[in-house]
């Protein structure tokens, strides 16, 4: 029987687990904190749990169009119920991820992982398992499965101290909404917090380092997002690195590179992650991180050792808990012997949960107009949809990209209150090659959202193509 250590219990490392038990391996999962990881305990899941409670306050902005009259002024956010909604559920879905893959066969161990190889290049690999109480534990392996995730990156000058200057991690245990929250980073974490935090009605302020907030996302959805932004009086800082964070009497003073200080009374961090890579005896068995301490991978997940496998955020392949899911599936399949294709990064659909939502999937609008990739390309306004007019919904966009002269669906985007529900059917025509005819062709329900994605699919048709 294949003997199989994972170090790490988030995405990648639970559904790998859950891979390799359906094969009849024999699974340990080593994780110092909880199942799910910091995807399921401090990331992703309360983040969206946030949103959830953030995006429900959004929707009352808007009701007075529709004729629906609340006194805002009266509506007010119960910060501790929220909070506890957010750590309960985490906690849940923790235990509910331990109790699945232990069902499964898994050994599940709360405790610390390194390598502990006598030296690199042999067949069984040694990983050393420290538990809290300081006893450890020596395991043998055939392969090895690195899915250590990556923890909030620190600006030297602005450590966060849980009280004022915080990250991301801790602004659960705030016990009153800040006053004017300065978000540091303009990234997907620092857009969806400044865009949650603006919802519940708290001042605040985007510090980008870049001329836009989500400098690597489509620009026409980040314009959307920041004209968001100053109808409801957020302000976003442009060509503006933070060098440090200082506290001050009131909160917390922002000093940037160029001189300019911006006052608040908390300071948001969310400017990147670090790979938990540096303390796992990585040379033990011969491998050297890359740059920024991430581990390489292949598209199989394979690192450049024989037997060690490696997935998710520690390897710096699009930090989304989908795909290391699936390069920690993928790492199993391999290992064991199965047929498997190796990921294909072009078909990832991924979303920014602000409101609106900028949902995307395949090429990108920029790799379109440098010349990188041939495209032929729609853009919809919602404006022009008659559910999204019923709604009250101004805002937003469909986009669809496809190939010059086969139509074949290669990308979209989708710019809406619930994007990250309507790009699905633009995933599967790129997924499966599908065409701008298909999806012509499909009835979408009248009136719908989903109704902008059919009708790009007939503006794209083009029975006169001759290239
Ligand atoms: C604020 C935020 C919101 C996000 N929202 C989304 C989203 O909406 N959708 C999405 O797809 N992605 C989202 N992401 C990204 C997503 O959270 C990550 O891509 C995902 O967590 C990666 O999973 P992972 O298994 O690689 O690592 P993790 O989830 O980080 O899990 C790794 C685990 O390994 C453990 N570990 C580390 N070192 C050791 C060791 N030596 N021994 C034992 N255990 C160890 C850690 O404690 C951790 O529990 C978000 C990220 C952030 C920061
Ligand atoms: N909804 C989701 O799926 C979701 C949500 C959050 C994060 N993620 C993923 O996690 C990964 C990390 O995203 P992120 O936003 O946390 O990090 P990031 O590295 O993408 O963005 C951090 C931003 O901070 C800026 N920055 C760095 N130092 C700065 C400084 N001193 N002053 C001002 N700005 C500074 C950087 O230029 C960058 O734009 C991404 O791959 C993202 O897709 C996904």
């Amino acid at each position: 029987m294949t003997r199989i250590v994972i170090m790490g219990g988030g995405p990648a490392g639970y559904e790998a687990a859950l891979v390799a038990a359906q094969h009849g391996a024999d699974v340990t999962i080593v994780e110092r904190d909880g199942l799910g990881g910091a995807c399921v305990l401090y990331d992703c899941v309360p983040s969206k749990t946030f949103i959830a409670s953030s995006g429900a306050l959004a929707k009352m902005h808007d009701l007075g169009e529709l004729g629906i009259n609340t006194d805002l002024a009266d509506t007010t956010v119960d910060l501790p119920t929220v909070h506890g909604r957010v750590k309960g559920l985490a906690l849940a879905q923790s235990a509910d991820i331990r109790a699945r893959v232990q069902r499964e066969g898994v050994r599940v161990i709360t405790a610390q992982a390194r390598f502990a190889d006598d030296e690199p290049g042999l067949a069984t690999h040694t990983v050393e398992v420290t538990h809290a109480d300081g006893t450890v534990e020596s395991l043998s392996a055939d392969v090895v499965l690195i899915a250590t995730g990556a923890t909030p990156r620190v600006l030297p000058g602005a450590v966060p101290d849980g009280e004022r200057i915080l990250d991301w991690r801790q602004l659960y245990d705030l016990t009153e909404l800040p006053e004017h929250l300065a978000v540091i980073g303009s990234g997907v974490t620092g857009a969806e917090f400044a865009s949650a935090y603006t919802e519940m009605g708290v001042k605040v302020t985007v510090v980008s380092s870049r001329d836009r907030v989500l400098p690597h996302e489509d620009a026409d959805a980040a314009a959307v997002l920041e004209e968001v932004f100053t109808q409801r009086g957020t302000t976003v800082a442009k060509q503006a690195r933070a060098e440090r964070v200082e506290r001050t009497e009131k909160g917390v003073e922002v000093h940037l590179a160029d001189g300019r200080v911006i006052e608040a009374s908390h300071a948001l961090m969310t400017v990147g992650s670090i790979p938990n890579t540096a303390d796992i005896g990585l040379d033990r068995v011969g491998i050297e991180p890359g740059p920024g301490g991430f581990i390489a991978v292949d598209r199989v997940s394979r690192t450049s050792v024989p037997g060690v496998y490696a997935a998710g955020d520690c390897t710096g392949v699009l930090m989304l808990a989908s795909v290391a899911s699936m390069q920690g599936r993928i790492a199993m399949w391999h290992a064991l012997g199965e047929g498997v294709a190796p990921i294909k990064l072009k078909t990832v659909a991924a979303n920014v949960f602000t409101h609106p939502e900028i949902a995307t999937v395949g090429i990108s609008q920029q790799a379109i107009d440098s010349g990188e990739v041939p495209a032929r390309t729609i853009m919809l306004p919602l404006a022009t949809n008659a559910r999204a007019k019923m709604e009250g919904l101004r805002r937003g966009f469909v986009k669809l990209f496809c190939r010059p002269a086969t139509g074949v669906v290669v990308g979209g985007v989708v710019v809406a209150p619930s994007a990250s529900e309507l790009i699905l059917p633009i995933a599967l025509a790129v997924q499966n090659q599908l065409t701008v005819d298909h999806l012509a062709l499909t009835f979408s329900v009248y009136p719908s959202l989903s109704g902008s994605i059919t009708e790009a699919g007939r503006q794209l048709m083009r029975h006169d193509d001759l290239d």
